[in-house]
């Protein structure tokens, strides 16, 4: 920190007290003025801000007398149940990244030569504007990698000559060329920070166009350009149940607010990025890598249940990791009893972890996901209940293929602008309302003093 650093910093520090006293508010007042924090109701339910095509989660279901009761997740992507599609491309032994991105945003599944001409059509926009890794992802390169594609993306937009022509067509083209670009921006922002932050050798490979979207990110990635295609397959699959989530999900409202206000394609992106790494939506596969890994510091023996509910209980009592008082990877603003997503990865997190030899981490995860749904059940009020979601196996996931921690949510990324893309395109064609909630104000008028007369 230099000297004005640390001088803003104390000046920070001795206004919070002032921040915290003016900002303290009843918190009885929201049920007195019928407010819903976050948007939902304390059962769960979200306030129901916009219709959609796209995809449906769902946690519930309804008696013949309306009352509504828990079940088993259920995500469908334009109606095809996930399991389904998933199901589909592994049976043929295909990548499905392609396939789902085209059925997200046209609503309906390809046919072979539909396919073949879109997976052209994405390797080919696989490509950034000249010199742009020398001149924009090599300068002030970062740990985070979810900042430096989003500065990655507002500067693509000056690229761009049609920026804020936000007409159909040109949208589409942009998310198109977007969605491609995705695994360059983080990949490279993660080579340029290993170079230059952490002494490592320099190698920027291009991605080869004959290959597909999870084979690409592997490519870039290894310093060898080599993997197999069981680890692209397993990646895809990941990228897939990424993709879309509802128009509730932060990111994704993010980007039907934004793109509400007319705001162009890039500007959008970024912001639904800036949204989609915070620990409580998409960062939390970070924290459930680093929350394992103190776990295992903090645990002598990571296979006695005790110690476990022990080091869980710590955390819920903010006395452990980042003192959030969180258990990361666990609960879920919709889903109830479980999310279906962690359901698939956690089928093949068992294989891959057979074959890495790390079965006794797998363990420990599997202890640790049951463990935590009781013991944030009894310490909580939730009323919806709790299980493991996305986000609590996908790191696990990521390490035995080898990627690095910082490309986490990255890799969310680089699955959810398809979701983004659909969401931002319903929202031209049938929102074209500015998004505009109110807030109830609790201030009193007051009148203005001259400073000299202030108290
Ligand atoms: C891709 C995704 O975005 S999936 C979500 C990824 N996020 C995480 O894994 C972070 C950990 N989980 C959480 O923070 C939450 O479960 C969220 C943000 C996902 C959902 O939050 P909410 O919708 O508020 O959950 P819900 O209404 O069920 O919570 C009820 C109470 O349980 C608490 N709770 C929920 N999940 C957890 C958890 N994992 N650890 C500790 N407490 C929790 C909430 O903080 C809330 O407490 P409060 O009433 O004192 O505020
Ligand atoms: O739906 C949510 O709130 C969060 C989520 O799981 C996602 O965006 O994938």
């Amino acid at each position: 920190m230099n000297a004005l650093t640390k001088q803003a910093a104390s000046f920070s520090e001795s206004m919070i007290p002032q921040c915290l006293e003016n900002a303290a508010m009843d918190p009885t007042l929201f049920d007195t003025y019928g407010v819903k924090r976050g948007l939902r109701d304390k059962a769960g339910n979200g306030v129901v801000a916009g219709l959609t095509n796209i995809s449906d989660v769902s946690a519930y279901w309804f008696d013949e007398q309306g009352n509504k009761h828990p079940q088993e997740g259920k995500l469908s992507y334009r109606g095809y149940n996930i399991n389904d599609l998933v199901n589909g491309f592994v049976r043929e032994k295909r990548f499905g990244f392609e396939e789902t991105t085209y059925l997200l945003l046209f609503s309906k599944l390809p046919d072979e030569k539909e396919l073949a001409e879109f997976t052209e059509l994405l390797a080919s926009l696989r490509r950034l504007p000249t010199n742009f890794v020398r001149d924009v992802i090599m300068k002030a390169s970062g740990k985070d990698i979810m900042n430096s594609m989003t500065r990655s993306v507002l500067t693509l937009g000056s690229y761009d000559d049609t920026l804020n022509d936000t007409s159909l067509s040109n949208v589409l083209r942009q998310c198109l060329m977007l969605i491609s670009e995705f695994p360059m921006l983080a990949v490279y922002g993660y080579r340029a920070y290993s170079h230059y932050e952490r002494n490592k050798s320099l190698y920027i490979h291009r991605p080869d166009m004959s290959l597909s979207t999870a084979e690409n990110i592997l490519r870039m990635l290894r310093p060898d350009k080599k993997f197999t295609k069981l680890e692209a397959l397993v990646l895809d699959i990941a990228l897939v149940l990424h993709m879309e989530h509802g128009g509730g999900n932060n990111s994704t409202f993010t980007t039907r607010v934004v793109t509400s206000s007319g705001s162009d394609t890039y500007s959008v992106m970024a912001a639904a990025l800036c949204s989609l790494k915070g620990p409580k939506h998409g960062g939390a596969n970070i924290k459930v890598q680093q929350m394992m890994k103190d776990l295992k510091k903090h645990v002598k023996d990571t296979s006695d249940v005790d110690e476990i509910v022990f080091y869980l209980s710590q955390l819920l009592n903010k006395e452990a990791f980042d003192k959030k008082g969180l258990i990361y990877g666990m609960g879920h603003a919709v889903y109830s009893v479980s999310d279906p997503r962690a359901q698939i990865f956690k089928g093949f997190v068992k294989d891959l972890a057979e074959e890495k030899g790390l079965m006794d981490d797998y363990q420990l995860y599997s202890n640790v996901e049951q463990l935590a749904v009781d013991l944030i059940s009894k310490r909580r009020t939730i009323y919806k209940g709790v299980c493991a979601n996305v986000d609590f196996y996908s790191g696990f996931v990521y390490s035995m293929l080898g990627i690095p921690e910082e490309l986490f949510t990255p890799l969310f990324a680089m699955a959810r602008i398809v979701g983004w893309s659909a969401h931002r395109m319903e929202e031209l064609i049938t929102g074209d309302k500015i998004i505009r909630p109110a807030y109830k104000p609790l201030s009193t008028q007051k009148e203005y003093i001259d400073l000299h007369n202030r108290p």
